[in-house]
């Protein structure tokens, strides 16, 4: 499988937060979910990868192309949905797609019309007056009406009614379908991310903490009760995190033979997404 997009040794400073030696692929026919809190730094690493904000160092190549030698290309090839779209707000949806398609050389003005319609838009309405979800839909079938490769989006199932998130992980599914193609979207709902993802690439604090497949991460990590008592300092270290209350503690693991050999009476559960995301920025042991 041919890698879609590579970074290596991304790194990106602001006064008070930085992205550190940030490095993953994404292999064709994946959709990656980029998970991380508030903050991570998930919005700050899609906008050097596309080369909205400057990078300190890096390599960043998309399709085996390197972005800072062909950025007009790249772009070219891919849809992109940003937070705020970056719309002129007096233009209606109709006026603004004349302006955004005439920058790409394979606009598809039946999808547009179709993904419109699907969304229940008005080309008519003016942009200042879309709901942010509306918004949302209106960048997605942007995004999706000039045959791009790779669709890259920053949280795009904030803001819709679960009606209308549900419709996108179907399109999103179906756009797969074609294959050669890539989806990387960033996202708080991991509830989404247990329906379509493949891949999940998680960041804390600016670094990188996994890339990995989701049915291998979910089959890793184990969620386990027991009872306080069975705590010991060595055992605690078998935990990524734990938490405890006066009916006993919860932790993750990793290591669920070491844990059952060492811990009696407990109860082991599959994680979540969201269990293994919290479990890897830590918490009291
Ligand atoms: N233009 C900027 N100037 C200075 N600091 C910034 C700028 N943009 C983002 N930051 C800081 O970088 C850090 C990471 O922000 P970023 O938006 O990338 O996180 P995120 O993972 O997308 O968070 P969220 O889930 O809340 O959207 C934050 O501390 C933020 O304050």
């Amino acid at each position: 499988m041919n890698d879609i997009l590579t970074v290596s040794g991304l790194n990106k400073s602001y006064v008070d937060f930085s992205l550190k030696d940030v490095t993953f692929s994404l292999p064709e026919g994946c959709i990656t979910g980029f998970i991380g809190v508030n903050g991570a730094g998930k919005t700050t690493t899609l906008r050097t990868l596309l080369g909205l904000t400057n990078k300190l160092s890096g390599k960043i190549q998309f399709f085996g192309l390197d972005m800072d030698k062909n950025e007009r290309e790249i772009k070219d090839r891919i849809g992109i949905v940003l937070d705020g779209g970056g719309f002129y707000e007096e233009l209606s949806l109709s006026e603004m797609k004349g302006i955004i398609s005439s920058a790409y050389t394979s606009w598809s003005e039946q999808d547009f019309k179709r993904y419109m319609d699907m969304f229940s838009l008005d080309p008519k309405q003016k942009i200042n007056s879309l709901s942010k979800g509306m918004r949302m839909k209106y960048a997605l079938a942007l995004a999706l009406s000039h045959n791009a490769e790779l669709l890259i989006m920053d949280e795009p199932t904030s803001g819709l009614d679960p009606l209308v998130r549900g419709q996108l992980l179907k399109i999103l599914t179906e756009y797969m379908e074609n294959g050669g193609k890539g989806v990387f979207f960033s996202t708080h709902i991991t509830s989404d991310l247990d329906k379509i993802a493949d891949m999940l690439i998680m960041i804390d604090n600016g670094r990188i903490v996994f890339r990995e497949e989701k049915d291998t991460l979910l089959d890793t990590y184990r969620i386990v009760k027991g009872d306080s008592g069975a705590l010991t300092p060595d055992t605690r270290k078998l935990f990524l995190s734990i938490s405890e209350t006066d009916f006993g503690f919860t932790g993750i693991t990793k290591q669920i033979s070491e844990v059952r050999s060492y811990i009696p009476n407990i109860m082991v559960e599959r994680p979540t997404i969201e269990d293994i995301m919290l479990g890897n920025i830590g918490g009291e042991k």
